[in-house]
């Protein structure tokens, strides 16, 4: 894995992340504060418009805060977004694939944009395939694959260069039940040989799961963080994840 050195198995820290967008009078994201270890996968919960978004685009250096810090392997990633893009990957919620061209090409195309080349480059789509799924798939167009197999192939892309740090912006919406187990049993696989991970989902049981941590946010604030089943049993009268949700951050509908 791409690593720069030992930080204590600390991949990622942000303190005081703050995003004010220009003609926002209200901070989209206000102070956030997270750590994330090796082999961790943090959970990202939040109602719609609550910052997650956000969030992950300042961690993967997408955007700029207006205030606060990023670390990630140790290396100041506001002064430094080059240099930290080549420890993580991204899976966006908007599929990033071309449509004509196949899945194998594909990959190919992001491994390159990694800066991998040769053996490590074929090794790297082998793998993501296979990850993913896909290997008997690998000549189609992209075009034809269902929504799924879209899903499985963008996770693909985003692990092509085996970084030590991935960021999922709801890597299983819209996706059959078997697409979005084979997603979990890979995540799962990638935690287990040590990938850190941030993931950000509408899903909680799905979350549960798999995560170590979560963090719910609204309105751009943490609301509290820890492990499900601490969380839980904090917060008296909760019977899982769902309840604790709409506890913290109320039955208000969000349409904007
Ligand atoms: N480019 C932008 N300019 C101005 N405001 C923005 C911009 N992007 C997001 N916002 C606002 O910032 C807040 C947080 O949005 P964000 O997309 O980060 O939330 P989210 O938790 O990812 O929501 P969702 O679950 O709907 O994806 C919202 O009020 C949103 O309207």
């Amino acid at each position: 894995m791409n690593n720069e050195g030992d930080h204590n198995g600390t991949v990622l820290e942000v303190h005081g992340l703050t995003k004010v967008y220009p003609g926002s009078a209200a901070p989209a994201l206000d102070g956030l504060d997270l750590t994330v270890h090796r082999g961790e996968i943090v959970g990202l919960l939040g109602p719609n418009g609550a910052g997650k978004t956000t969030a992950i685009s300042i961690m993967s250096t997408l955007l700029r805060p207006t205030a606060g810090r990023l670390s990630i392997c140790g290396v100041d990633g506001v002064a430094h977004p080059e240099r930290v893009r080549r420890h993580f990957g991204v899976v966006p919620q908007e599929l990033a694939l071309f449509d004509r061209l196949s899945a194998a090409e594909n990959l190919t195309y992001f491994g390159r944009m990694y800066g991998l080349r040769g053996a490590a480059l074929k090794e790297g789509v082998r793998e993501g395939l296979r990850l993913a799924g896909l290997t008997e798939r690998a000549d189609a167009p992209v075009g034809s694959f269902s929504g799924g197999m879209k899903r499985r192939a963008n996770l693909a892309a985003g692990i092509l260069h085996r970084p030590p740090l991935l960021f999922l912006d709801e890597p299983t919406v819209g996706v059959d039940a078997q697409s979005r187990h084979l997603i979990m049993e890979s995540l799962a696989r990638l935690r287990d040989a040590g990938v850190a991970m941030v993931y950000t989902t509408h899903y909680m049981e799905e979350a549960r799961r798999l995560i170590s941590r979560v963090a719910i946010i609204d309105r751009g604030k943490r609301l509290d963080c820890g492990s499900p089943a601490a969380l839980i049993a904090k917060h008296a009268g909760c019977a899982d994840l769902d309840d604790l949700f709409l506890r913290l951050t109320g039955k208000q509908l969000r349409d904007g």
